[in-house]
Order: C-alpha cells, then sequence, then structure tokens
C-alpha cells in the first residue's frame, strides 16, 4: 500500500512554480484574459443541442451521467459558480472514474468551447503568444496555483488547467484548416447528457455562438 507521505512527496513533485508577473494570470473573469476561465461567461456552449452557458457548467454535468436530473440543474444555473455549488450535495454520486478522467473531460470542454466560440476564445488564446497561463486560485493547486505567500510574485501548483489551455493554443497556431472547429467524443463510458451519448460538436451546432450571452435568456 502507498503511504501517505509518499503519495505527499509524488504530489509535490507535481508542482510547478511560476513568476507571477512573467506568466499570464487568470484570476477574476472580469480581467484581462478572464475569458479563459471557465466561470467566464459570454462563451456559450451546445451539446446534442442543449445550450449550456459555460465550460463550468459542462464540467460539473459530466460528473454525473447516471443522474440526468442533476445534470439538468447544473446546467440550467445562470451562474457558473452556482452551478458547481450545485454539484457540490452530490458529489457521492459522481461516475466512479472520475479522477481517471476529468483531465480528458476538462480537454473536452476546452475544445468544445473553443470549437463553438472560434473567434473570441482563439483571438484570446492566441493573444497569450508563447507565456504560460496559469489559473490562479485561493484553494486549488490541482487545477491552477496559488500564492506562495499572499504578499509574493511566486506561484504554485499543477496548474492543470492553464498546462491544458497552453495545449490548445499550440494545436490552434497550427489549425489553418479549422479541425478544431470539430470535437469527436471522448472515447470513455458512459460519456452521457440527460441520458443521450454525447455526439460530435461542430461549430455550427451553435448558430447563436456569437450572439452575447445576455440575449440566450
Ligand atoms: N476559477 C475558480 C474555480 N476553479 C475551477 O473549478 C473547477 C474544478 O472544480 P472541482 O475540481 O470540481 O473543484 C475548474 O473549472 C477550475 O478551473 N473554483 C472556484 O471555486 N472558484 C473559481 O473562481
Amino acid at each position: 500500500m502507498t503511504s501517505r507521505s509518499s503519495l505527499d512527496q509524488h504530489e509535490q513533485s507535481l508542482l510547478r512554480t511560476y513568476v507571477r508577473s512573467e506568466v499570464v494570470v487568470v484570476y477574476k473573469t472580469k480581467e484581462a484574459f478572464g475569458g479563459l476561465s471557465n466561470m467566464a461567461s459570454g462563451y456559450p456552449l451546445h451539446i446534442n443541442g442543449v445550450r449550456i452557458l459555460t465550460t463550468e457548467a459542462l464540467y460539473q454535468a459530466c460528473r454525473f451521467p447516471h443522474t440526468p436530473e442533476v445534470q439538468r440543474d447544473i446546467i440550467g444555473q445562470h451562474s457558473p459558480m452556482t452551478a458547481k455549488m450545485k454539484s457540490k450535495p452530490h458529489r457521492k454520486t459522481t461516475r466512479p472514474d472520475w479522477y481517471e478522467v476529468r483531465h480528458k473531460i476538462m480537454r473536452w470542454c476546452l475544445r468544445v468551447k473553443l470549437a463553438q466560440n472560434y473567434e473570441e476564445f482563439g483571438r484570446l488564446l492566441l493573444l497569450t503568444c508563447d507565456k504560460s497561463i496559469v489559473e490562479q486560485s485561493r484553494k486549488d493547486d490541482f487545477w491552477g496555483a496559488r500564492l506562495a505567500d499572499e504578499a509574493g510574485d511566486t506561484l504554485v501548483g499543477q496548474n492543470v488547467l492553464g498546462r491544458l489551455l497552453m495545449e490548445l493554443r499550440e494545436k490552434l497556431k497550427e489549425d489553418a484548416e479549422g479541425v478544431l472547429k470539430t470535437v469527436p467524443p471522448l472515447g470513455i463510458p458512459d460519456f452521457l447528457l440527460l441520458n443521450k451519448p454525447i455526439e460530435r460538436v461542430t461549430a455550427n451546432s451553435s448558430s447563436d455562438s456569437q450572439r452575447p450571452q445576455s440575449e440566450l435568456f
């Protein structure tokens, strides 16, 4: 059995250190690069014809393929933070392989955000040039990175979200053919939304993707 301390050591080895003033920081959605956050509104998504307002809501809904009523509640929220909060009481019914698949699911969610908001989200991603992208978080050093000390300039974390965004940006730089406007379904079991297998996503699955979110209600 793996001991707690060796697990801690493994987690520690995955941590990265960033100099805050040298990277693109994703922190508040209203800031310059806030659109890169999963909490950002204005990048609507359509999965199997169902409108979902943010990648946060989509990601959280993906926890619960076996409880469509929970998915419906999550994606029905106007606020992405509330969508996340709605998932919390149901965490025990999260798909059992969540920790093996969540990274792939997040990569897929970001692909969907780009496919259906290719101009706006793509432009923001490319504006980051070759810089590191880091989601600053107060608590979460898996998806993001935390300030090493409140006064300092050092962010420490696995920054998995930031790294997925950088991976996508590099693919986008090569995407002269617009291949990223289509996203195949993930090859994982029970990849379901509201009881239906999640289908291929295309830019055209969302005819209103260029309209402001305020017009979508
Ligand atoms: N940005 C941001 C958060 N971080 C987001 O939370 C998601 C992961 O949630 P989970 O793994 O279920 O805890 C992921 O999209 C990550 O970017 N959480 C917050 O409570 N507030 C926030 O402003």
